[in-house]
């Protein structure tokens, strides 16, 4: 008998992926493409829409030529993006009118500013339960509209589609049948109702955004429509943002279960249920998924930059070679570092939403060294998470006794350390840390019968688990000083 398999892409910021899942839900094998980060002017990032997709149709065929598997055994494919990130597209011509508008750019500051001194703050987070940032896809898009020549009237004319990268991908996999994204994307976009599940017209009037160009909303676990490749034929039956994908890989079926992803940037999320939690502490209220007519949500503390500092300090002060080795060099400074580094290299995300603050060093003495920059810079990851911990912790009114951890950098166990230190908390990691392609593989096995959620937990197994040292004394002691960093970074530009 032929066997089943799942496909998994996992559509991310720097790279795209493809992963094999089989039947057992083992990872069987993954391949991975680089594409180009383009940064027109200070604080600008986009990404080539038809590289997107390129590259992860390329990673697709290598996949399943290398593993020898035969179309018809891929039962379903699950897709899991980077969010927000917003592309819109002619529908006759196909063609991005211009490039994908990506979730770190920060152009359109000014038109939220519009936003807040219109009084919308409190609509926008009731409605959406976001807050007003240029990290959520509406103000790009009215950017897009605004700048491109003709395009406000080609909107109007109906010519023109959005998408974020979930609805990009599908739309081109389907040649152009489907116009789809699930609750999951659409609740990153800053124009979805998160409690009645539809389009908010206030918010599209405000931002000059026709409804005509935006996609259906769909249950996350869902037959989107076919993947047609030459004569393949394959169902498209998940489809969640990244980060949702990752609760979701990580099993965090139960409320309260929270996982924190160490990628480019960190981002937390914890479980609530079938209710909306709206956060008091400058937390997200987001759309976890969609499955079986329900809808479950999150609260999420999104923070911009983590793994990207260690980037940083790779290739822009040549401090380390590999990312890997701020393990080894952090490791040499066996005293208290005194040094502090608050990476506010594109303002601060969760919990202080502050658009104008900026990286800072602190505590600079002559007898510093790279190593303790290098440290700090690592440890600011485990800081910037403690702060949404912090903010979560007090919204839902509960601790958080484990962290289950995922992405790059949770593969570092200084890091891990340090930060179960910090939290007070087991911090968690899993023997497979792919958990967002995991998450979208189970979303689109559920949905073709492969798998039952309440099984999936048996999938997961543990790798490592960090456990908590500090002395409540040094935990405060350290944490006040990061505070006190951090005050001093906020609205720093003009
Ligand atoms: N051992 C490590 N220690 C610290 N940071 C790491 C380590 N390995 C990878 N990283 C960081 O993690 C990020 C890559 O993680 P990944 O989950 O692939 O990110 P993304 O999905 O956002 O592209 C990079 O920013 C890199 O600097
Ligand atoms: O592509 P990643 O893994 O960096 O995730 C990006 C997030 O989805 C942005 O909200």
């Amino acid at each position: 008998m032929a066997d089943s398999y799942i496909i998994a892409l996992d559509q991310g910021t720097t790279s795209s992926r493809a992963a094999l899942i089989n039947a057992s839900g083992g990872l069987v094998a993954i391949e991975q493409q680089e594409f180009s980060q383009i940064f027109p002017e200070p604080g600008w990032v986009e990404h080539d829409p038809m590289e997107i997709l390129n590259s992860q149709l390329a990673t697709l065929q290598t996949l399943l030529k290398n593993n020898k598997v035969l179309p018809s055994e891929i039962v379903g494919i699950g897709i899991a993006n980077q969010r927000e990130t917003t592309v819109v597209w002619n529908k006759h011509t196909g063609k991005p009118i211009y490039n994908a508008i990506v979730w770190q750019d920060n152009r359109t500051a000014n038109i939220c500013e519009d936003l807040i001194k219109k009084g919308l703050e409190k609509q926008v987070k009731k409605t959406t339960g976001l807050v007003i940032d240029a990290y959520f896809s509406a103000t790009k898009i009215h950017w897009i509209l605004k700048h491109v020549p003709g395009a406000k009237a080609d909107a109007a004319n109906g010519d023109l589609l959005f998408g974020t990268i979930d609805t990009w991908l599908l739309w081109n996999f389907t040649n152009g049948k489907v116009h789809a994204t699930d609750y999951s994307n659409a609740s990153r976009t800053l124009l979805f109702d998160i409690e009645n599940c539809c389009w908010d017209p206030t918010l599209l009037d405000a931002l000059e955004i026709p409804l005509n160009m935006l996609p259906q909303v769909k249950p996350s676990s869902y037959h989107f429509g076919n993947l047609e490749l030459g004569e393949v034929s394959i169902p498209i039956t998940g489809i969640a943002g990244d980060q949702q994908a990752a609760l979701f890989g990580q099993t965090c079926f139960t409320k309260g279960d929270t996982k924190n992803t160490y990628g480019t940037g960190c981002f937390m999320l914890m479980n609530t249920g079938t209710q909306a939690m709206y956060s008091n502490n400058g937390l997200l209220t987001t759309i976890a998924w969609g499955i079986d007519d329900k809808i479950y949500y999150a609260l999420e503390g999104s923070v911009f930059i983590a793994g990207a500092a260690i980037q940083w300090l790779r290739d822009g002060l040549n401090l380390i070679e590999t990312a890997e080795e701020s393990e080894l060099f952090s490791s040499l400074i066996t005293e208290e570092n005194p040094v502090v580094v608050v990476p506010a290299f594109a303002g601060l995300g969760a919990p202080y939403w502050d658009m104008y603050a900026r990286g800072a060093i602190f505590g600079l003495t002559r007898d510093t060294g790279k190593n303790h920059l290098i440290k700090a810079t690592l440890q600011s990851l485990a800081y910037q998470s403690k702060d949404v911990i912090e903010a979560m912790q007090e919204d839902a009114q509960i601790k958080i006794n484990i962290l289950k951890v995922d992405g790059g950098a949770a593969e570092n166990n200084l890091l891990m350390q340090f930060q179960a230190d910090l939290l007070d908390a087991v911090v968690q990691r899993p023997k497979i840390t792919e958990t967002t392609v995991m998450g979208a593989a189970y979303l689109a096995g559920i949905c073709v019968g492969l798998w039952k959620q309440e099984e999936l937990q048996n999938h997961r197994k543990i790798d490592k688990e960090f456990k908590p040292t500090f002395s409540i004394e040094k935990r405060e002691r350290l944490y006040k000083k990061w505070l006190k960093a951090l005050e001093r970074t906020k609205n720093w530009i003009d």
